[in-house]
């Protein structure tokens, strides 16, 4: 007889995951769109397996092959077993219930260790948390004494401190210590393992702090436009650079934010509202319809525009990603479209800093590559230097004269999400490179 009661019903949040998982591989669909049509009220923890999963997705079915998981067990699920394995090793770590599936992983567990030991999982990286101060709410140093009295621990880094101690220091954090950012400095960093708790913190909440990786906060920080000045935000929503822009500026002077989509236009409204920003005009638009009509005397231009987002790390994605060279060209010429707009239609702009969540050549370097070809009145700055040298990951310097200007974040070096960035400055009259 056997030992399992096959009454046990296997628990609907496992369900609910196998089947997304299921329909994800065998229908190379999104999971993040799947995620939105599941009605599963446990939304969250659906995602953070599937997270773990896509994480370590090579590390997860390789261990169920090699310790033969599904061939001594064949009517066990194969999703249901990736999500399984998944939470038992690297979600959660337990599993509920006692359903016959659930049994046979948990008799697993000691083998599929065993077979992790060693596999590389892209968890490995060390992926901080980092939380940016927004100072229209909150200013660094009251940030700072509340973490104290929150009994966090700062560590500190001696003044000359080189960009790889740096990077050391971040590696070997405590969980409850955190350090500030070398290149930022109301961006604050603490050790992964916070990121759930930081994920519903009070202050997150009442935007006092507000999540984003570092490497979109170089953005505002390189183009750093001063309080009073008038910056254009060309492909603004959600907003988080408009309310760094806005921290930047110290909440003085101007900025038209343009975005074209209506529903991610209402999220930048909101956003920006929360986050105390008094300066930003939110335009619901097409960037490249705008002048110096529509948005007069500006001066410094943000161009975000969309692109591939291969760079970001918290992407959940459980097939490969080929590189796709025809939605790359269009891309490609989409943001190129935009950034020689900002350079040919606002005759007061001084400079211009452009990004991309891409690790995408065509999408970096080529754009800023055409663009300075087309629009000479322009040239590129050096991000390293603008960073005071604190700086390692640049461009590809084959592309003379502006790969090593380009500033790139990779996330295995920086311990970021993968992000370029090339800022602009209009020349004046007898300006040489
Ligand atoms: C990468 S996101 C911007 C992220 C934003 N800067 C932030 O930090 O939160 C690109 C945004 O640009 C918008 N967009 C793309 N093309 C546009 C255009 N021609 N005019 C205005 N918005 C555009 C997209 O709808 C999308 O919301």
């Amino acid at each position: 007889m056997s030992k399992f009661n096959h009454s046990v019903k296997v628990p609907t949040q496992y369900r609910a995951t196998a089947k997304i998982l299921r329909t994800a591989l065998e229908k190379q669909k999104s999971i993040k769109s799947l995620i939105f049509e599941e009605r599963h009220a446990r939304v969250r923890s659906l995602q953070a397996v599937l997270k773990h999963y896509s994480d370590n997705r090579g590390a997860v079915d390789q261990a169920i092959e090699d310790t033969g998981l599904l061939t001594e067990n064949p009517n066990l699920d194969p999703s249901l077993a990736k999500v399984l394995v998944t939470e038992l090793i690297f979600g959660r770590k337990q599993l509920n219930g006692e359903s016959k599936p659930v049994q046979t992983v948990r008799r697993f567990k000691e083998k599929l260790q065993q077979a992790l030991t060693g596999a590389l999982t892209k968890e490995e990286v060390f992926k901080p948390r980092y939380v940016r101060i927004n100072t229209n709410l909150l200013s660094i140093a009251d940030a700072l004494e509340y973490l104290a009295s929150e009994q966090w621990r700062r560590k500190e880094l001696p003044a000359d401190a080189s960009y790889p101690d740096f990077l050391a220091a971040i590696k070997s954090l405590e969980e409850d210590e955190f350090m500030t950012d070398i290149n930022v400095a109301s961006v604050l960093i603490f050790h992964p393992k916070t990121a759930y708790y930081w994920a519903s913190q009070d202050f997150v909440r009442s935007k006092k702090f507000i999540l984003q990786s570092k490497g979109t906060c170089l953005a505002a920080e390189l183009l750093d436009p001063p309080p009073g000045s008038t910056v254009l935000d060309m492909c603004a929503a959600p907003g988080m650079k408009t309310v760094h822009l806005c921290n930047v500026m110290e909440n003085k002077g101007r900025i038209y934010a343009v975005e074209q989509s209506g529903d991610r236009y209402k999220t930048l409204c909101n956003i920006t509202d929360a986050a105390g920003c008094k300066i930003v005009t939110p335009i619901l638009g097409d960037a490249l319809t705008m002048d110096s009509n529509s948005c007069p005397d500006v001066e410094y231009i943000l161009v975000d525009p969309s692109c591939s987002g291969n760079g970001m790390q918290n992407r959940i994605s459980v097939v490969d990603e080929q590189k796709d060279d025809d939605r790359l060209f269009k891309l490609a010429g989409l943001q190129a479209k935009i950034l020689s707009h900002a350079m040919r239609a606002f005759p007061n702009v001084k400079r211009i800093a452009y990004c991309t969540c891409s690790l995408w050549q065509e999408e970096n370097e080529k754009v800023v590559q055409f663009c300075l070809q087309v629009n000479p009145s322009f040239k590129l700055l050096s991000g390293k230097k603008a960073l005071r040298n604190k700086w390692q990951s640049v461009g590809d310097s084959e592309i003379a004269n502006i790969g090593k200007k380009c500033l790139y974040c990779r996330p295995d070096s920086d311990l970021t999400d993968g992000i370029f960035l090339a800022l602009f400055e209009k020349r004046r009259e007898g300006d040489e490179d």
